[in-house]
């Protein structure tokens, strides 16, 4: 390989901590940001030989650690449709972070380019963008450094959402396609939520308020932006920088310290890089009210159910969800809406891969993390039905409309949020209306740091532990005692520590069975 002496002395700038193990987990690499140089450094040559790989096409790279505290930092790849990494090339990239020596960085090159057959000839072209964590600036200089060193043509986006990053990959690899994403900068990605939105809102602005608070992350300044293009007669956006988010009010089940909920007002909560909203206000009875995720998947069903029916065609329309979806939101759609759901491993990756199934897939992890995938037929159809009556008409117009609203690469805070507000407006809808589909099992999630997560083996879409031996049966036991009760153990893929969830049919069955279980575990 021609640059491999470049490749190798600048790596000598980004030495890897001796003994480190990294692991590319559920959202890529992240830790504490001060450990990440020689990682990021090699996540940037993988970049490019990805991007190889693919012919040149662009590959994404995003820095970030989402919720984590601010001192933690990330970074994960986007493969040229704008979805996450391919999953065989997880150990690629895992097997060049870990490579102990300079030597075994050139063998670990070399063995990536065999294996997966690369012909080196030819352009490498990487897109890199940061959330605005302070460590940001100086691992995209390291990123830069790799790509330059390899060879590669690469361009800083600076600060981005991370779908704004996933909708940039996607729009540049589609310039001049049968089918381009869109344009492929941030004001294109503007352009295309807001005229979509305003498209379907046309019939009903409405100008109604929802406050929303970026999580004192990069949503905050995109938001913003994304304001001026929607205009007020569409909705007034109220938006504020609070500390804790979406993983705050998920999490506690409260809202953001200092938040005053007045009632039947609508709030959202976005995390620290834009990829996960949820939503929640207070009842007439002054009591906090969660519209997480599952809500969210819920309200989407619905409305994509009724407006295929309305429009006559046949799409299959299918949910993804995790375990950690309440399971009164998996009663609802499969037992109300009568639609199928598919359980996978936590991780958006995982979900995203199972949405594909079907032509019109939606899929939300319960913290907020989703979107709705069109299948390529699906899209056809759409384009291609001749309506005939104006009832059909007008709900081919609406699903036209939501298809270009719906960040379809990743879950997109923002553009998930206009889809919530534009079904609400659609029905005339407060949020108490779409509360009231399902009430939420109390539930409880609880983190425990143990000696050694690794021993955490999970089978069943992570729903049954298989390690430690004789676990689960004590789990199993517990979990008969309750009535409506579920609860299962996994390992974070990106925290060092075990997850505990646990609901039941009352909140203190459900308080009762975490705690129980908690004390199981070491
Ligand atoms: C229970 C939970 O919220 N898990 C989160 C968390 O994964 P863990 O593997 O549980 O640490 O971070 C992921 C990445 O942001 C997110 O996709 C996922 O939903
Ligand atoms: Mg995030």
């Amino acid at each position: 390989m021609k640059n491999i002496g470049n490749i190798i002395s600048a790596s000598l700038r980004h030495p890897k901590p001796e003994g480190a193990t990294f692991s590319y987990g559920t959202a890529g690499f992240r830790m504490q940001a001060d450990f990440l140089d020689s990682v990021v450094y090699r996540v940037g040559l993988s970049a490019a030989l990805r991007s190889r790989k693919l012919n040149g096409q662009t590959v994404g790279v995003m820095i970030t650690a989402s919720h984590n505290p601010a001192p933690d930092n990330g970074i994960k790849l986007v493969d040229p449709q704008g979805g996450m990494l391919e999953k065989s090339w997880e150990t690629y990239v895992t097997s060049l972070a870990n490579a102990e020596t300079d030597e075994e960085l050139q063998k670990e090159i070399e063995k990536i380019v065999k294996v997966t057959k690369i012909d080196m000839q030819g352009g490498m072209n990487v897109i890199y963008a940061r959330d605005t964590r302070p460590s940001g600036e100086v691992l995209a200089q390291t990123l830069k450094d790799a790509l330059d060193a390899i060879g590669a043509t690469s361009t800083d986006h600076g600060v981005k959402t991370t779908p704004q990053l996933h909708y940039l990959v996607r729009a540049l690899n589609t310039v001049g396609t049968v089918s381009p994403y869109g344009e492929p900068t941030e004001s294109g990605y503007y352009q295309k939520l807001s005229i979509a939105f305003r498209k379907l809102l046309k019939e009903k602005p409405r100008g109604s308020t929802v406050y929303v608070d970026c999580a004192n992350g990069v949503g905050g300044p995109k938001l913003r932006e994304l304001k001026k293009y929607l205009g007020e007669e569409c909705l007034d956006l109220v938006i504020t920088q609070d500390d804790c988010g979406a993983d705050f009010v998920k999490t506690f089940q409260k809202p953001p310290p200092g938040t005053k909920l007045t009632p039947l007002q609508r709030h959202a909560s976005l995390d620290g890089d834009a990829d996960r909203i949820i939503y929640y206000y207070a009842g007439q009875d002054g009591s906090f009210r969660l519209l997480d995720g599952d809500k969210i998947a819920g309200l989407a069903a619905m409305f994509f159910q009724d407006l295929v029916k309305s429009a006559g065609i046949d799409l299959k329309i299918g949910i993804v969800q995790t375990a950690y979806a309440n399971g009164n939101s998996t009663n609802y759609l499969t037992k109300t809406l009568k639609l199928p759901v598919t359980c996978v491993a936590t991780g958006v990756k995982h979900l995203h891969h199972a949405a594909q199934r079907y032509d019109i897939g939606i899929y939300f992890e319960a913290n907020g993390h989703g979107t709705v995938l069109f299948s390529p037929t699906a899209l056809a159809l759409l384009e291609t039905h001749e309506a005939s009556s104006p009832a059909q008409h007008s709900a081919l117009e609406s699903l036209r409309g939501l298809s270009n609203l719906i960040n379809q690469t990743v879950g997109d805070a923002l553009s998930d949020l206009l889809l919530v507000e534009a079904i609400l407006a659609s029905k005339g809808w407060g949020p108490s209306e779409w509360d009231s589909a399902y009430t939420d099992l109390p539930n409880r999630l609880f983190k425990k740091v143990v000696k050694d997560q690794s021993l955490f083996v999970t089978t069943d879409a992570e729903r049954k532990l298989v390690k430690p031996e004789g676990l689960q049966e004590k789990i199993d036991e517990l979990v008969a005692k309750y009535s409506d009760g579920r609860a299962f153990v996994r390992a974070s893929g990106t925290e060092d520590l075990v997850r505990i969830y646990a609901e039941a049919k009352t909140r203190s069955e459900a308080d009762d069975l975490g705690m129980r279980i908690m004390a199981l575990v070491s």
